[in-house]
């Protein structure tokens, strides 16, 4: 049967007439590969299978969170069983506590945390949460750094920002974002630059420890232990954002394989099972400045809810009982893929440059090295396009952008490596 997406595009038509774009966020609409995006009807372990009745080998995981795969059954059982007791309640329940402990056995500088929706919420109280704390406005961030969509932190940030090369949003007072500064990721002089001139003035710098939303781009040896330094010398708390990181790169995220201990943390993703949440947390001084405790006001109607706190209480058991051995397996697999590909690029004579950590990894379409989102621009974008529908065509689904990060299950094994590496030769012949 040749490749068709004529029911999607169908839906998508349909979808244009009653959302903005077709899309519920941005990333979903192929803007930047163009094409049309396949609708998902269902899932299950490493595949995707779409309206026309393609199947694809997924390498985007949701954005991140479906590490143990599709619709696992341990997974779906809980979230099914979680389901016939309600859910939503608006009261605690006792699994928020019982995966809170999970999240700190794995994560030890979260000594109290509290779970949201989303991980721009989490952002987003986290950085309420440090200005309270310090008595300081300013926040620091690094360009190509995303943090959600939250008024504050869209400057010069990554993902579908960078994806649409816009350079933030329509719609936010200049005055929410003049108390943030954006520079450049990896550079410590420029840090300290930023320190001189807004000295004590600084509540907090906040990045990813790991870019994953200007593709991945690996903190330079010494970049993490400089802003830690710098943080603890100035009175600055040093936000860890691992809404992509956590339980993704090692089983304590990024703070565990660096060896580095953030004042805060933020987590979503993974610790959601593949529902909606998010979760900040860190030093308990400063989260015990939140309300009720405090005078930080932060709420949330479905916050803790039943079926994502089943659903991470089952992922996060999983991730804890596998342990190293399951990190270990994960990052073979997608070392195969990944170094796979990019053998048969160097083949092929197309200038490709692989920056990866763990299960998380990019493509750049150039020769590199990639160390901060103006080096990442510089990747043929247009070429990563045609790599990408190319892909598609030939049943693998990859991050639709160059400017994210792809991700590989538990799930994923020599079948899935040995179609991708495949696909890609034939792709590349192409282009
Ligand atoms: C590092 C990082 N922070 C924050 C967010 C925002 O999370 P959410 O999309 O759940 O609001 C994301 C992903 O979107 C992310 O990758
Ligand atoms: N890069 C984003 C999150 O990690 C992609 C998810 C989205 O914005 O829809």
């Amino acid at each position: 049967m040749p490749f068709s997406l004529d029911r999607s595009r169908l839906l998508q038509q349909r979808a244009e007439s009653l959302i903005p774009g077709g899309v519920d966020s941005p990333v979903r609409a192929f803007r930047s590969v163009g094409g049309d995006p396949p609708f998902v009807e269902r899932a299950e372990g490493a595949y995707l299978f779409d309206a026309d009745g393609n199947r694809y080998i997924d390498y985007f995981g949701s954005w991140g969170p479906m590490i143990l795969g599709h619709a696992a059954p341990s997974v779906v059982s809980a979230v099914q069983a979680a389901a016939a007791k309600g859910t939503s309640f608006g009261a605690s329940t006792a699994a928020e506590a019982d995966l809170a402990a999970l999240v700190m056995q794995a994560v030890p500088s979260i000594e109290r945390l509290r779970f949201v929706s989303s991980g721009t919420e989490a952002v987003m109280s986290a950085i309420r949460v440090a200005r309270a704390f310090t008595g300081r406005n300013r926040i620091l961030k690094f360009e190509g750094c995303y943090h959600g969509h939250s008024d504050a932190l869209l400057v010069k940030a990554g993902s579908g920002v960078a994806t649409l090369g816009i350079p933030g949003s329509a719609g936010i007072p200049m005055e929410t974002t003049q108390f943030t500064t954006a520079i450049r990721y990896n550079d410590i002089g420029e840090v300290k630059k930023v320190f001189a001139k807004h000295h004590g003035e600084i509540a907090c710098i906040i990045l990813e420890p790991v870019v994953g939303n200007a593709g991945t781009i690996l903190p330079q040896p010494g970049f993490l232990e400089a802003l830690r330094e710098i943080c603890t010398q100035e009175g600055t708390l040093l936000i860890f954002d691992e809404v992509m990181t956590g339980f993704r790169v090692s089983l304590g995220g990024a703070q565990a394989l660096y060896g580095i201990k953030p004042d805060l943390t933020t987590l979503g993703k993974i610790i959601g099972g593949g529902l909606p949440v998010g979760a900040f947390g860190g030093r308990a001084e400063i989260m015990n400045l939140l309300a009720p405790l405090g005078p930080v006001y932060q709420a949330g109607t479905l916050s803790g809810n039943p079926l994502a706190m089943a659903a991470g209480i089952t992922t996060l058991q999983a991730l804890l009982d596998g342990g190293d051995d399951f990190y270990d397996a994960l990052a073979e697999v997608t070392s195969r893929i990944a170094h796979g590909v990019m053998d048969e690029a160097k083949k092929a004579g197309i200038p490709l440059c692989m920056a990866g950590v763990g299960s998380m990894f990019t493509w750049f379409f150039q020769s590199g090295p990639v160390h901060n989102f103006e080096d990442a621009a510089k990747s043929d974008t247009q070429r990563f396009g045609q790599f990408h529908r190319g892909m598609l065509e030939r049943g693998v689904w990859l991050p639709p952008s160059q400017y994210e990060a792809a991700f590989v299950s538990a799930v994923h094994g020599d079948a899935e490596i040995e179609a991708t590496v495949a696909a890609a030769r034939e792709v590349f012949a192409t282009l």
